[in-house]
């Protein structure tokens, strides 16, 4: 697989396409050895934390080699992000979508069977990459020397074992039994792949691990403070979470004004944050009852809105930070939220997200990774809150259980309830995993979210890891004797017997708080 011809005659100097054409001072951690496999024209899988920048691992080889490399997204809000971002730089990418007019894609067609394509990108849906005639193309392509690359962003897609199972993934195995002779190189990329799910994409996309360089980054975000709140059974109600989250918040500001002083935390733009819920209707009301706080400026994002105002609330909420005062010279909030549902999730990318909080326990456990990964992506402390009790538990398991009665009842081809009641077992243990995190009080929350993932079993595959992130092991055991997030996790910083008590006892502990911070 290795030897590529045309595509890897020379070592290319990365550095040079890194600041040239990326903009970008240096790669991070393990980029480099990842982009020198992909450009060598290895078959190549990355299991990289969410924000590591896994994107330029398959773009910077595009645009060092020649040829065209195929990207299959799942998203179109993703998909449009990195063609704008590429755009924006210069680099030669298209996309073929919904949204393309017969004009665009001829156009696009044209150039790519040109014998010669100048466009290096082409961002297509997996559903494309099923139809006979996109088939034909590819097969053309290749036969004239000019396919560089497979990327496939995403890859737990591929799973019904994964979070978010797209049928049209599954179907993505195509490409290494047409395209051979020489085959074309494929790289596989995820943030969040359990083992079951990482076996899936190997097996499906017809990979070999023997020859197949993996790579990963630890599932769990060192510079993310994970933490769960307990809430009473019954006695505690909306208005009890809400103080305490806008507690929460005031300790954010407060730590903000000890560190840059007050004015100058005046000076400084809103905090970001997002608020995770459940349902649209609760976004709604979340956001609309947050605002009445005078320090919050918070608004809903569903999929029930507009797309339209879903791209305008997007847009103006990763735009560069707005200033402290607005024009009229009145302070500007010291917050700045989006209340969501899973809507506005996967490939979500402001770098100024200081705190993502779940207002309900997540659903899944790898969407519970992707969403608090929106924190934090500049590299800077963030951190990850949610609130847990157990009458809320049971009600998500009682609906999952009923969601899979239903399924069992319902009328259609054997193959394809068996792959529904597959992706429905799928759910049910992926939530318990989140049960498993959220109830947990005797282990640090990093070293969880890495058990839960496999990272451990990755190592012993051979993943090559950045140098930092392996754990200290017991001599000879292979089991790690410490997981050192520095503090970054409520266990770590409470112990577990204090993390304890507040499980058993948070109405109560809260209610002290309460008194001491001047709420009652
Ligand atoms: N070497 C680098 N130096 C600085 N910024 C980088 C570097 N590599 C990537 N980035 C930036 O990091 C951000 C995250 O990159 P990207 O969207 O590829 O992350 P990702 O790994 O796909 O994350 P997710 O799975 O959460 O979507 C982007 O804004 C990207 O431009």
């Amino acid at each position: 697989m290795a030897d590529r011809g045309s595509f890897t005659r020379r070592r290319p100097d990365l550095e040079f396409y890194l600041h040239r054409v990326f903009r970008k001072k240096s790669f991070r951690p393990l980029q480099r050895e990842v982009i020198s496999a992909v450009v060598e024209g290895h078959d190549v899988f990355l299991q990289a934390s969410t924000s590591f920048g896994k994107s330029l691992c398959f773009q910077l080889p595009a645009v060092i080699n020649n040829g065209l490399t195929i990207v299959i997204c799942p998203l179109l809000a993703l998909m449009m992000d990195q063609v704008n971002a590429l755009q924006a730089i210069g680099v030669a990418v298209s996309t073929i979508n919904s949204n393309t007019s017969l004009a665009e894609r001829r156009l696009i067609l044209d150039d790519m069977l040109s014998g010669h394509p100048r466009t290096r990108l082409l961002y297509v849906t997996p559903e494309l990459c099923q139809t006979d005639s996109f088939r034909r193309n590819l097969q053309l392509v290749h036969r004239q020397g000019q396919l560089a690359r497979v990327a496939i962003d995403e890859a737990h897609c591929i799973s019904e074992w994964g979070h978010d199972f797209r049928p049209a993934y599954q179907e993505l195995g195509w490409f290494r039994k047409n395209l051979l002779n020489p085959a074309v190189p494929i790289t596989a990329l995820t943030a969040t792949a359990t083992p079951r799910v990482r076996t899936d994409i190997i097996n499906m996309l017809g990979l070999d691990p023997t020859q197949l360089k993996l790579f990963n980054t630890p599932s769990a975000r060192p510079n993310i403070h994970y933490e769960v709140r307990y809430l009473e059974d019954s006695g505690e109600d909306e208005d009890y979470q809400v103080d305490n989250l806008l507690r929460y918040l005031k300790a954010i500001r407060k730590r903000r004004e000890a560190r840059l002083g007050a004015e100058e935390a005046a000076r400084q733009p809103p905090v970001s944050g997002i608020v995770y819920v459940g349902l649209r209707a609760m976004a709604e009301h979340l956001a609309s009852r947050l605002s009445q706080d005078k320090t919050i400026s918070a608004v809903a994002y569903h999929a029930g809105l507009a797309s339209q105002d879903r791209t305008r609330i997007q847009a103006l909420w990763t735009a560069p930070q707005a200033p402290s005062r607005h024009t009229d010279g009145k302070k500007a909030p010291t917050f700045s939220i989006i209340v969501a549902t899973n809507a506005f999730g996967m490939g979500i990318d402001n770098s100024h997200v200081r705190f993502v909080v779940h207002w309900t326990p997540p659903r899944s456990f790898e969407g519970f990774v992707q969403e608090s990964g929106r924190a934090g992506r500049d590299g800077r402390a963030a951190a990850s809150l949610v609130y847990y009790n157990l009458q809320e538990r049971d009600r998500i398991v009682d609906r999952m259980n009923r969601d899979t009665e239903n399924m069992r009842n319902r009328g259609g081809p054997k193959p394809f309830i068996a792959s529904l009641m597959k992706n429905q077992e799928a759910r049910l243990d992926s939530f318990k995993k989140v049960v498993r995190y959220c109830e947990s009080v005797t282990r640090c929350r990093h070293d969880l979210i890495k058990e839960l993932f496999g990272d451990f079993e990755l190592e012993e595959m051979g993943s090559q890891q950045p140098p930092s992130s392996q754990a200290p092991r017991a001599a000879g055991m292979g089991i790690p004797v410490s997981t050192p997030c520095d503090y970054a996790c409520d266990f770590c910083k409470e112990g577990r017997v204090a993390l304890g008590k507040r499980k058993r006892k948070m109405y109560s502990c809260m209610s002290e708080y309460m008194v001491d911070e001047g709420y009652v």
